[in-house]
């Protein structure tokens, strides 16, 4: 297995606030020739003997992998569903052949997770802040991410649990604190992962103890087997930025104000497709290990090349909103003055009540900066076709939307 420096690794620099640690970048082992094809899909007919767990199993994404399981994965014993926070229609899956384990439990707490993981075969590890909007501390960023994912591999070490798949993120590359654009970019591409923000700065660090844990022998002597997935900026049923965003078109009277020049291009990907590729990953790990062991994966399909605003719109005009002005409607200097005034207003009210708009400093600067992929590295090691194409992902989105009940199905 050949190591390279210098791709999109991932594996740069973090500011930390004092006291946390500084990461130096180490590059991501990449491999030559591929390995043998396994086709097709399992067959339907094997014996259900697997038992899966899913951190983060009643988020956003961990819904989709959940219910993409149970649709997809026919040696499923066992599903157990590992959240903070249990959601409600998790009852409703109690009801067919495969066991279905809700577990409330904490990703911060060791013990919670080893009694978890214990007789797992696979683990999907979604959990995680996903905050950039300042609603939680930098420490308990790092005490959710980093942590709870180290938490997630010693317990698949002590437990002889071999296959891991990560939830990464597309941040852990980019943007960078240099605002450099990345444009149709790859897992090798060569980028400086430069990050001050505790999210990104978290997820690359959770990244790379995942990454390094591969091949460390588990329980049982055999090598435990990981992986990372990176997706874009995530679309579909349960998005909460997106209602956020049509909740602000409503108090404006239908509008929107443009912010970000259209030329601006971010990544997008259809959250069906994010859970199939995590399903995939997850079947193929046994039979592929020497190729996709400490790999990572950008997640993609077909969803278009679009500043995140005018993307977002593809989904929100359909509802009755209108995106206002071809360009932003006002400057930059006044847009990060406004975004500034955000910040202060969020640190001074803190101690009264949580105030977190959409706009502040790091999401003004991520979308103002081009981060978007063009790569193919999941269909050569492991077979990865999206699952839906983009007018379905679109389709599905806007009945959700219109639904208006938030519900991801
Ligand atoms: N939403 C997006 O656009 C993207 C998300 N991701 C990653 O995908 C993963 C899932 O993200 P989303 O579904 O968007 O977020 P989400 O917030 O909807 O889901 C995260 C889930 O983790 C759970 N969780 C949080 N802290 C926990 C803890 N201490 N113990 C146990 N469970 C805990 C939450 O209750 C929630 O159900 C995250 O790791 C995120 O970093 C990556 C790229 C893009
Ligand atoms: C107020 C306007 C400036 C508006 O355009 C701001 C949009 C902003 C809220 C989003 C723009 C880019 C998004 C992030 C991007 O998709 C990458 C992400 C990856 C993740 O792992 C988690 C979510 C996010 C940080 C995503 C969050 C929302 C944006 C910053």
């Amino acid at each position: 297995m050949g190591q390279e420096g210098g791709g999109a690794s991932g594996r740069g620099r973090c500011r930390w606030p004092a006291g946390l640690g500084d990461e130096d970048g180490l590059p991501v082992a990449s491999l030559g020739a591929l390995g043998p094809w396994r086709q097709g899909m399992a067959d339907s007919a094997q014996a259900q003997e697997l038992v899966y767990l899913v951190t983060g199993g009643c988020g956003f994404l961990g819904e989709h992998v959940v219910r993409m399981l149970l649709q997809r994965e026919p040696r499923l014993r066992e599903l157990r569903v590992f959240d903070l926070h249990l959601g409600p229609w998790l009852e409703e899956l109690k009801t067919g052949p495969v066991q279905v384990t809700a577990i409330q439990g904490d990703v911060t707490q060791a013990h919670e997770v080893a009694a978890a993981v214990a007789g797992a075969h696979v683990v999907i590890h979604t959990a995680g802040l996903v905050d950039v909007f300042g609603r939680a501390s930098p420490e308990t960023i790092r005490e959710v991410n980093v942590q709870g994912t180290q938490n997630v591999i010693e317990a698949c070490v002590q437990n002889g649990t071999r296959f891991l798949v990560y939830t990464s993120s597309m941040e852990v590359v980019g943007p960078n604190i240099k605002g450099q654009p990345f444009y149709r970019g790859n897992e090798d591409t060569p980028y400086e992962a430069a990050h001050r923000h505790p999210y990104p700065c978290s997820k690359a660090l959770a990244e790379r103890l995942v990454l390094e844990a591969n091949g460390r022998k588990v329980r049982g002597g055999l090598p435990l087997v990981t992986c990372a997935l990176r997706p874009t900026g995530i679309y579909g049923e349960g998005h909460q930025i997106m209602k956020d965003f049509y909740h602000q078109g409503l108090r404006l009277g239908g509008r929107l104000l443009r912010a970000i020049p259209a030329s601006v291009e971010h990544g997008r990907v259809y959250v069906g497709n994010v859970a199939w590729m995590h399903v995939l990953v997850a079947r193929e790990l046994e039979h592929r290990a020497a190729l996709m062991g400490g790999q990572v994966y950008f997640c993609y399909d077909h969803s278009p090349y679009k500043s995140y605003e005018d993307f977002n719109m593809e989904f929100l005009g359909p509802c009755g909103l209108r995106l206002v002005g071809t360009h932003p409607l006002l400057p930059y200097w006044l847009l990060l003055l406004l975004a500034t005034l955000n910040a202060l207003l969020q640190w001074l009210l803190r101690p009264l009540l949580l105030y977190a708009p959409l706009l502040n400093p790091y999401t003004l600067a991520v979308a103002n900066t081009t981060f978007s992929v063009s790569t193919d590295k999941a269909r050569r090691h492991f077979g990865y076709e999206p699952l839906f194409s983009w007018e379905e992902s679109r389709a599905r989105t806007i009945h959700w939307m219109q639904a208006g009940e938030g519900s991801t199905q």
